[in-house]
C-alpha cells in the first residue's frame, strides 16, 4: 500500500526538524525518516559533543596554567570516562530535545529507518512505499576513510569514536590539520595525550590567510603539539603498541611517526551512495555531493537538497540557513539565494577562530582592490588582561566603496567578535560607519573601529 504525504524529509540533520515544523504549522502532512540518531551529526556526533570535550579541556589547561594566574591548585587529574559521559550526556539531552520536538508537531511522522528514493516522488523505507508531491534530502554526510596504503592494517579512528573513547590515547596521530584534526588535537592533548598533527598542505587550514594560518600553528605548537605539514604520500602500518605512519615517498628516505592510536580527520563524504539516486537520474560528484541550483532545487521535479549533501556549505548554520531559504520560496513567495549568504564559521580551539567573509587571498582572486588592517592579539587590552595573546584580527575591506569583504579574528572571544562583522556586512554598513562606533571597554570587538580606521593598501 502506498501512503500519501504532502512532503517527506530524508534524514534529521540541521534543516529538516525546523522545515516540518514550519510545513505542520501549514496544516501538512509530513514523513520524516531518520535510519540512525534523530538530530543526526551536529547533536550526536559533531559540534554539541566536540564542544563540549573542548570545553573539558579548557578547564584542564586553566587548572594547569592556574598558578601564572596567583591561584595555587594541584596539577590537574583526568578523569576520561567522566569527560566522555558528560559530553555523550549534553548530546543525548539534545537528541532527546529534538525528538520531542518532532514528536509534538501536528501531521508529522518519524518513520526509524533507511529510506531510499525509488522514482520521482517516491520513496521506500523497508517494505513501506511513501509518496509525496515534494521530497527533501537532508542525509548529511560521514568521514572518509581513504585507501591509504597499509590502512587495513592499523585500527584506525575517527571523529565519532573519539567521541566514545574512555582513555586519553598515550600518542594520538592525527592525518589532516583542518578543522576535525585540530580541534581535537588541542583537546586531547590538553587533557594529557603527546598528539602529532600530520598534514598533506603546505600548511594547517590552507583555505586561511597565511599570517592565521601560521597563527595557529604557534597557538597548537606553544601547548606541545607536533606538527608536519606537506606530509605528501603517507603510509599506514602496525607498531609495537600501536600504529606507525611514514611521511614521504620515496620509501627509503621517508620519516616515520609511531603512537599509540591514529585519528583520520580528512573530511566527509555525502550519504548518497545509497539513497537511490539513480532511479531520479541524478549522479552525485566523488564527494557525494548533489548539484543544486541558488534555490537549493536539485535537477528533478519536487526534490530538493539541504545541508552537507548539497556542497553549498558544510556547517550546522548553513544548513540551518538551507531550510530558511526553502521555507522562505516554497511558503512566503520569497526569492532568496544561497548566494545571498554572507559565509561565516569558527574554528573552535582555544583560542578561537571567528571567521566571515572572504580571505585577502580569496578577496584578490575574485578581482577586488582591497585594504586591509591587522592587529596582533599582544596589543589588545582583553587578551593581555586575561593572558591570552596569541592570535590577531584582521579585516579586509574593499577601497573606494569601503564594503566589508572579510575578516578574522583569533583570539580570545573571537568566535563572539566576529559576529560585530556578520551583523555589520549583513546590514550593509561599510567600513566608515564602524569607524565611529562606541565599542564596550575592555572588549576584544573594541579594537574593530580602531582596525577600521587604520586600513591600508597591501
Ligand atoms: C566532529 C565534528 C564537529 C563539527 N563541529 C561543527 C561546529 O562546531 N560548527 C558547525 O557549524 N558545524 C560543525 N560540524 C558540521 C555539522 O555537524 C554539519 O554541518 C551539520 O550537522 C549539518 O548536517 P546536515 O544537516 O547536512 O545533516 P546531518 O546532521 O549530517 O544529518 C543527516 C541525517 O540523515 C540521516 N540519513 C542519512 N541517510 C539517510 C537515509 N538514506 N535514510 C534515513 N536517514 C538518513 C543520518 O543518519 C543523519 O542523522 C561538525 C562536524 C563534525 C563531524
Ligand atoms: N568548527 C567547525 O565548524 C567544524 C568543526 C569540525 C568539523 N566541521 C565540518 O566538518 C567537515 C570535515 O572536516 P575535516 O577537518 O575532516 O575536513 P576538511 O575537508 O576541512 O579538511 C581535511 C584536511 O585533511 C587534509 N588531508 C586530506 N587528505 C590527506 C592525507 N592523505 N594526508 C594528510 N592530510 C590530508 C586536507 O589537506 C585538509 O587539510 C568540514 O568541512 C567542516 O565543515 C566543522
Amino acid at each position: 500500500m502506498m501512503e500519501r504525504f504532502d512532503a517527506i524529509i530524508i534524514g534529521t540533520g540541521q534543516a529538516a526538524p525546523p522545515l516540518a515544523a514550519r510545513l505542520s504549522a501549514e496544516g501538512q502532512r509530513v514523513a520524516v525518516i531518520e535510519r540512525k540518531l534523530v538530530g543526526g551529526t551536529c547533536v550526536n556526533a559533531g559540534c554539541t559533543p566536540t564542544k563540549a570535550l573542548v570545553a573539558s579541556a579548557r578547564v584542564a589547561e586553566v587548572a594547569r596554567r592556574a598558578g601564572a594566574y596567583g591561584v595555587r591548585t594541584a596539577p590537574p587529574e583526568i578523569d576520561m570516562p567522566a569527560v566522555t559521559a558528560r559530553l555523550q550526556a549534553i548530546a543525548a539531552r539534545s537528541r532527546t530535545g529534538v525528538e520531542a520536538w518532532l514528536d509534538g508537531m501536528a501531521g508529522v511522522t518519524l518513520i526509524r529507518g533507511h529510506a531510499r528514493l525509488d522514482g520521482p516522488r517516491q520513496v521506500t523505507v523497508g517494505a513501506r512505499r511513501l509518496a509525496a508531491p515534494r521530497i527533501f534530502l537532508n542525509v548529511g554526510a560521514r568521514p572518509v576513510v581513504p585507501d591509504l596504503p597499509g590502512r587495513d592494517t592499523v585500527r584506525v579512528l575517527t571523529s565519532t569514536d573519539m567521541l566514545a573513547l574512555d582513555r586519553v590515547p598515550g600518542h594520538l596521530l592525527i592525518v589532516g590539520g583542518s578543522y576535525i584534526g585540530l580541534e581535537f588535537a588541542q583537546a586531547f592533548r590538553r587533557l594529557g595525550a603527546e598528539v602529532t598533527v600530520i598534514e598533506r598542505g603546505a600548511e594547517l587550514l590552507g583555505r586561511e590567510d597565511p599570517e592565521v594560518s601560521a597563527a595557529i600553528r604557534e597557538i597548537l605548537a606553544a601547548e606541545g603539539i607536533a606538527i608536519r605539514t606537506g606530509a605528501e604520500c603517507i603510509s599506514l602500518g602496525p607498531a609495537p603498541g600501536g600504529v606507525r605512519v611514514r611521511l614521504d615517498c620515496p620509501a627509503d628516505a621517508a620519516q616515520e611517526i609511531t603512537g599509540s592510536d591514529l585519528l583520520l580527520a580528512v573530511g566527509r563524504v555525502a550519504n548518497t551512495d545509497d539513497l537511490g539516486l539513480e532511479t531520479v537520474g541524478l549522479t552525485p560528484d566523488a564527494r557525494g555531493i548533489i548539484a543544486v541550483n541558488e534555490r537549493l532545487e536539485t535537477g528533478v521535479p519536487g526534490l530538493w537538497a539541504l545541508g552537507d549533501c548539497n556542497g553549498r556549505g558544510a556547517f550546522t548554520h548553513t544548513s540551518w540557513n538551507d531550510h530558511e531559504i526553502l521555507v522562505a520560496n516554497l511558503l512566503d513567495g520569497a526569492d532568496r539565494k544561497v548566494s545571498d549568504r554572507i559565509p561565516g564559521y569558527g574554528l573552535f580551539i582555544d583560542p578561537p577562530l571567528g571567521r566571515v567573509g572572504l580571505t585577502e587571498a580569496a578577496a584578490r582572486a575574485a578581482g577586488h582592490d582591497i585594504l586591509t588592517a591587522s592587529r596582533p592579539m599582544s596589543r589588545v587590552g582583553r587578551a593581555v588582561e586575561q593572558g591570552e595573546t596569541m592570535g590577531l584580527m584582521k579585516v579586509v575591506v574593499e577601497a573606494g566603496s569601503g564594503r566589508i569583504l572579510g575578516a578574522a579574528i583569533l583570539g580570545p572571544g573571537g568566535d563572539e567578535a566576529v559576529h560585530a562583522l556578520i551583523a555589520a556586512m549583513t546590514g550593509g554598513l561599510d567600513a566608515r560607519s564602524l569607524q565611529w562606533a562606541v565599542p564596550v571597554h575592555p572588549t576584544v570587538a573594541e579594537l574593530i573601529p580602531t582596525l577600521m580606521g587604520s586600513l591600508a593598501p597591501v
